[in-house]
């Protein structure tokens, strides 16, 4: 396991580039199942998602070719076969992919298995709207030791399916299900993310009939084949946003490449307001602490197009030398709010709260979840020992190591593999002062 030495008190200044988004991706390379030709994805990160999902996909017998030095894969899915359930236990990693997996397989070979999922632990993130998706198309869903297996002896069918609340993962489900199903679909409470209009833009190209009306109504005609596609992903706006946050929290200047206004606007006004500087260019973003102080303020996550859950931690930092009183209320996920414990021994002040701090509706008032945070600033922060909790906690935790005085040793560092392509090197591009130890 790798750990980082690191000194704090270097502003990161220079230029990064991000390249496409770990939350669009993997479902990418799902899609492919799909299709009777071979696909080609391009923009594609070496990041530790992306190779588990390969992974799974070559256990099924769909071939995986990687440019490396373009990014680009071909994904061949001509001989999808079932894998042994131990295999597929034994490579799924810590990857919220394996549940889309099933629409597909489903589709391809009329039954399906998937183990329990991992990904970052910020709550309890059930997948019973999946499941219930799935049943509304006609699958059979049991639950073993190991995880749940499905089939759909009689195949699939168009459904009529309204979501409790706007998953991003449930909707996707849906799509990757329903273009394939017998008959239509109508979707109630998608979630829009851009990610999830890239995945729309991907099964059209494959002969997909999807429509987005508004009021998070999303319509699918079914069609009997899809063909492979040809596609460039979109850049990861949560990486190019976790540099932003870097370069406040660090009193640093960051160009990063490849980043997208459009799917930011939420983030920019918010850094904006926070007192961060902005240069927005055509093939990037650049972002710099301006001088002075940091403004203290409101933020309150949601469903796109609103504030991204995802950006929450990395902004933390930053708001942890704010000149004031600063409230974050997280309003995706119940539980997000663990790292702070090791920025609070770092010298930050956040307070955690169970009440809704703020007016967006949420569902974890009353609740006994400590889903607010009320940070006050600034506070120096003092170098410590870190071991990193989960992928955007543990970079925030480097930032905070890289603002703080003195040295940090942060453990646990492959969580940051998962959603971060070679930030090590990324890191010493912009003059961070550190060591990899590897043990
Ligand atoms: C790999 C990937 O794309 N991950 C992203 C995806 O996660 P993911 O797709 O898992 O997130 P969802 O949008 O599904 O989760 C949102 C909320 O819905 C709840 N829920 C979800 C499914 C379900 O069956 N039951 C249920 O209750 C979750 O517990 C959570 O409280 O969207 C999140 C919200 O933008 C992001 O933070 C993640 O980075
Ligand atoms: C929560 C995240 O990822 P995942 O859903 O893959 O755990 C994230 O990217 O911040």
């Amino acid at each position: 396991m790798s750990s980082l030495r690191i000194t704090g008190g270097v502003p990161l200044s220079g230029q990064v580039t991000v390249r496409g988004a770990k939350n669009l991706v993997p479902k990418a390379m799902v899609a492919a199942l799909l299709g009777s030709t071979p696909s080609v994805l391009g923009n594609v990160p070496d990041i530790k998602d992306v190779a588990v999902v390969t992974n799974l996909l070559a256990l099924h017998g769909v071939t995986v070719n990687r440019d490396g030095a373009d990014g680009v894969l071909t994904l061949d899915p001509s001989n999808v076969t079932q894998a042994r359930h131990a295999d597929i236990d034994a490579h799924a990693g810590d990857s919220r992919i394996p549940i889309l997996l099933c629409g597909p397989l489903l589709h391809a070979l009329g039954e399906a298995f998937i183990p329990d999922l991992g990904g970052c632990r910020i709550g309890d993130r059930p997948i019973n709207y999946h499941l219930e998706v799935l049943r509304n198309f006609g699958a059979r869903v049991e639950k073993l030791e190991s995880g749940i297996r499905m089939s759909a002896p009689h195949g699939l069918q168009g459904a009529k399916i309204d979501l409790p609340y706007p998953s991003v993962g449930a909707t996707e489900q849906v799509l990757l299900t329903a273009t394939r199903a017998e008959g239509h679909t109508e979707l109630r409470g998608a979630a829009t993310e851009p990610e999830i209009m890239d995945l729309i833009a991907i099964l059209q190209k494959m002969g997909a009939i999807i429509t987005v009306q508004t009021d998070r109504v999303i319509r699918i005609e079914g069609v009997p084949e899809l063909r492979g596609y040809r596609h460039r992903a979109l850049p990861d706006r949560i990486e190019a946003a976790s540099w932003g946050s870097a370069a406040l929290a660090t009193g640093g200047d960051i160009l990063v490449a490849g980043a997208k206004q459009a799917d930011m606007m939420a983030f920019l006004n918010t850094y904006r307001k926070l007192g961060g500087g902005l240069d927005i260019q055509d093939e990037g973003i650049r972002f710099y602490h301006p001088g002075g102080d940091l403004n203290p303020l409101i933020v309150e996550t949601n469903v796109h197009p609103g504030f991204m859950t995802d950006w929450q931690q990395p902004l933390v930092v930053a708001l942890t030398q704010a000149n004031g009183v600063s409230i974050v209320h997280e309003t995706v996920y119940e539980n997000r709010f663990g790292f702070t414990r090791a920025l609070n021994r770092m010298g930050a002040n956040i307070q955690l709260h169970r009440e809704c701090l703020g007016s967006v509706p949420c569902r974890f008032g009353q609740r006994n979840f400590l889903h607010s945070a009320v940070i006050s600033g600034p506070t120096p922060l003092k170098a410590t020992d870190i071991n990193i909790p989960d992928l955007r906690g543990g970079f925030s935790h480097l930032i905070a190591a890289m603002a703080a005085d003195g040295v940090s040793h942060v453990t646990g560092i492959e969580l940051i593999k998962r959603g971060y392509e070679h930030f090590t090197d990324k890191l010493a591009g912009l003059g961070a002062d550190f060591d990899l130890e590897d043990r």
